[in-house]
């Protein structure tokens, strides 16, 4: 657990009962039991975990949408449950079906919302940024997916929040808006805001995060930095951060047992496309360009992969759909 001096988020020990429920004998469900967490100015903190990990209700205690069973919450220095307009208005929140009423139209709507605000950040800026303009005259419910998330994000930044929290910020987005998106949040991040996210997209978190949570059955299971969990994550097994997959295509029914050591695995997927896994050193890959060059065997195509966030997610919290 890292300790910094002033976090935007701090949430410590949290315990969230549910119910009673009629399908348990009218008990209480415990969903979160004792989550951890700290997330801290100018950095992307990402909670990861499955399905029904416990991320939403984490994140719900911590904005105080939720009420707490146990454990302790400081956001912004206050504890969320007690805190009135005045925290509020320092936190944005972008909630993936955006929360926006199906009537408005995209630019009155925020020019409403930093009304509400003393220093809003400018309307025609904001707009310009995300693109908005090019939309700004439909109504929100028959906005795209991409459309409403844009809309959804300008409305979260408007206020000129110092901690983000971000559901999800690329869903639905096409290749183009998801760079602008992420190229604002690294802007937002460099000027010091605290920025917290949750995504299934581990190569989104990949990209943004400067420290990842990992929770699952609502107790955290990993953390550090993207860099820390690929090379040391519990529950990965040791050596296996020198895990490389090569993939090429050749001609089909190549015997390739005799060129490569045990421990590295070939299968052909498909006819013609081959996929070697392990932990490959430049000797291998010697190997096997001399037996292509006895066989006079060119790839069609070649491509080397590292291990990815995804794999040590799979590692970590199992391969078991929930
Ligand atoms: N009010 C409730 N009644 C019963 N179960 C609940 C309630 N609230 C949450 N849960 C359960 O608690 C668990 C955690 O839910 P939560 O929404 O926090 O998960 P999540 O990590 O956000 O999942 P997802 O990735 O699917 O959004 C789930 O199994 C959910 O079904």
């Amino acid at each position: 657990m890292r300790s910094p001096q002033s976090p935007v988020l701090s949430i410590s020990g949290l315990v969230k009962d549910v119910g009673p429920l009629p399908s348990l004998d009218g008990k209480m469900l415990r969903v979160v039991s004792g989550v951890s967490l700290l997330a801290e100015r100018g950095q992307v903190t990402a909670l990861l975990g499955a399905n029904g990990a416990g991320k939403t209700t984490t994140l719900e205690c911590a904005q105080g949408l939720q009420k707490r069973s146990g454990g302790s919450i400081s956001l912004l220095g206050h504890d969320p449950a007690a805190a009135g307009a005045a925290l509020r208005s320092r936190v944005g929140v972008m909630l993936q079906d955006g929360g926006l009423p199906p009537s408005a139209r995209p630019i009155p709507l925020l020019r409403h919302i930093a009304g509400l605000y003393a220093r809003p950040w400018p309307v025609d800026e904001l707009v310009q940024r995300l693109g908005i303009d090019t939309f700004s005259r439909t109504t929100v419910r028959r906005l795209s997916g991409g459309q409403k998330q844009r809309l959804a994000l300008a409305a979260a930044l408007i206020g000129r929040p110092e901690v983000l929290f971000l559901d999800e910020p690329s869903a639905g987005l096409d290749p183009q808006s998801r760079q602008l998106v992420f190229d604002l949040i690294s802007e937002l991040r460099d000027a010091g805001m605290g920025i917290i996210l949750t995504t299934h997209l581990m190569d989104d978190a990949q990209r943004l995060a400067d420290y990842v949570y990992i929770i699952d059955g609502g107790r955290n299971v990993a953390e550090g930095t993207v860099q820390e969990l690929l090379q040391r994550a519990p529950g990965v097994e040791a050596g296996t951060e020198h895990i490389r997959t090569l993939v090429f295509e050749a001609p089909p029914g190549l015997d390739l047992s005799a060129v490569l050591p045990a421990g590295i695995d070939v299968t052909e997927a498909r006819a013609g496309s081959y996929c070697v896994t392990g932990a490959l050193a430049p000797q291998h890959l010697a190997a096997l360009a001399a037996w292509w060059e006895a066989h006079d065997i060119m790839p069609g195509s070649m491509s080397l992969q590292a291990r990815s966030l995804e794999d040590v997610f799979l590692d970590i919290s199992g391969k078991d759909i929930r």
